[in-house]
């Protein structure tokens, strides 16, 4: 297998740090001492962070994402938080350019961009999230879309980059709703996100980046959505928030 799966926990504006806690002592007792063919991260809120680094920063299985982040490294930005700071919490990964970012916070393609250039310029991996909204889809314009969100948000990117990037499709209709788009529908738009990439960066750089797919993922449907030849793990907003539902569709999704 050239693209080891990635299963992301977003667990969005929930789980404080007291209750970080326990997520983490649990799912440590879960996961300790086994091997899974596949990249675990948890992405909690900021201030969860300390708590998670805590418990889990030097557990070699599980890796810390961050949510977001500056595109500024340091000064007069109230409310942001740097790449910097966040390296300080053993965070490896960061959410960027998420729907709820994009839609609820006004972050553009060049806002998305210049944050993915940031964080690879200090070294930390972004979940680079695109989607399209279900007005957009039914309109025809997914591709459009996914086109001017992959070339926008990459501006600029190098290949080598790109290496530690990893592209989140997450339609918006399917996020939180309990709606998940069919396999089919996800492996149709994963396919076309990689021919961007292609395009991009060329065929070897497109066959290498992982592509995870987003919205309603649960246990029941891990499987069959990741069966799918272009779909390498997936980012989990709802049920990755009880440690035992996170690991079956960590296990359900990449059988060990
Ligand atoms: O937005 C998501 C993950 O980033 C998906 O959220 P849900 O899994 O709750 O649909």
């Amino acid at each position: 297998m050239i693209r080891k799966p990635i299963f992301a926990a977003n667990w969005k504006m929930n789980i404080g740090p007291s209750e970080t806690e326990d997520f983490a002592k649990s799912f440590l007792s879960k996961v300790q001492n086994r091997t899974f063919p596949a990249d675990i991260v948890i992405a909690p809120p900021f201030v969860s962070l300390a708590k998670a680094a805590e418990i889990l920063g030097n557990v070699s299985s599980i890796a810390l994402a961050a949510q977001n982040c500056s595109q500024y490294d340091s000064g007069a930005y109230t409310g942001e938080i740097s790449g910097m700071m966040l390296k300080e919490f053993f965070v490896h990964y960061v959410i960027l350019g998420h729907s709820e970012r994009r839609a609820i916070f006004g972050e553009t393609d060049e806002v998305i961009n210049a944050k993915v250039r940031k964080a690879r310029e200090l070294n930390l991996k972004p979940i680079f999230c695109i989607g399209e909204t279900l007005d957009e889809r039914k309109a025809g314009q997914l591709e459009k879309v996914l086109r001017t969100q992959v070339s926008q948000g990459l501006k600029g990117v190098t290949e080598r980059d790109l290496q530690d990037i990893v592209i989140a499709y997450e339609p918006v209709w399917a996020i939180g709703t309990g709606v998940t788009a069919t396999a089919e529908q996800a492996q149709e738009a994963h396919a076309f996100v990689r021919s961007l990439v292609a395009e991009q960066f060329g065929n070897d750089a497109a066959a290498k980046i992982r592509i995870q797919y987003g919205g309603s993922v649960k246990p029941g449907n891990a499987a069959e959505l990741m069966a799918c030849p272009d779909i390498d793990g997936a980012l989990i907003g709802g049920a990755s928030l009880e440690p035992q539902s996170f690991l079956d569709i960590i296990q359900n999704g990449a059988p060990a």
